[in-house]
């Protein structure tokens, strides 16, 4: 399987040094992560594009820093809109409000930037777990990836967003559009996270990001079987 691994940093990059796949930096954020995908998916051909990297993880997830995330879909979590008056706000997504990311799709069944992950992802998690996870004590879940532009920083906006995608996991800045451009293509899509943080208040010098990177890699090589 020829797969392409998108990661946002250098430093992501770094810690998958030697992986069987074409491993390519894209910047932080889902413009530039679907920018990136779309110019390497129309060099060449690719059977996986995989958007990999550090992540917080939602509370209720069951995932602590050092463990690692198998996404189930990809979803841009903060496409939509907010309605009603301060501290009585609702969050509409882009289906409620009608209008989709996919202009050809008919107009009943819109998407709202939430795309279905590669069929082999459940049991890629599962593989990981039973595996190199009884072995280290490694924790992976599998459950909706979701990708906002603005780090989430307060456990009520964590908690709301985990409601609006039951079984969240964790929280990115690129799977989504990864996923969006993939879909383009033709190309399955998954997004393999090591976790480096809860979601929720910012307290950057807890973040275990060795542990973190560590875990991407165990999932990149368990995907690649290597
Ligand atoms: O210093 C900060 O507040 C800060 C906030 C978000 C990310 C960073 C980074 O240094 C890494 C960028 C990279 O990290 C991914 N990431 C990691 N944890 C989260 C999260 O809880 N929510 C969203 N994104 C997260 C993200 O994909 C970025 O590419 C520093």
């Amino acid at each position: 399987m020829k797969v392409l691994i998108i990661v946002a940093t250098a430093g992501e990059a770094a810690r998958l040094a030697g992986v069987p796949a074409h491993v390519v930096v894209c910047g932080v954020g889902a413009v530039a992560a679907a920018l990136t995908t779309q110019q390497e998916l129309m060099q060449e051909p690719y059977d996986l594009a995989v958007s990999a990297g550090i992540g917080g993880a939602y509370p209720g997830s069951g995932l602590n820093p050092g463990d690692l995330a198998v996404s189930s879909l990809m979803a841009q979590a903060d496409l939509g809109a907010v309605d009603g008056l301060p501290g009585q706000e609702t969050f509409l997504s882009l289906e409620e409000l009608g209008l989709s990311v996919q202009p050809d799709q008919p107009s009943d069944q819109p998407n709202g930037g939430i795309f279905p992950a590669w069929q082999g992802a459940q049991a890629l998690a599962e593989r990981l777990q039973h595996s190199g996870g009884q072995q280290s004590g490694l924790r992976v879940g599998y459950g909706p990836a979701l990708t906002l532009s603005t780090v989430t920083g307060n456990v009520a906006v964590a908690h709301a967003l985990a409601a609006r995608f039951p079984g969240a996991m964790c929280e990115g800045m690129e799977g989504a559009g990864v996923a969006h451009a993939a879909l383009r293509w033709g190309v399955p899509a998954l997004e393999i996270r090591g976790i480096s943080n809860p979601v929720g208040p910012r307290d950057r010098a807890s973040w275990k990001l060795g542990e973190a990177l560590a875990a991407t890699r165990r999932g990149v090589e368990g995907l690649l079987g290597w």
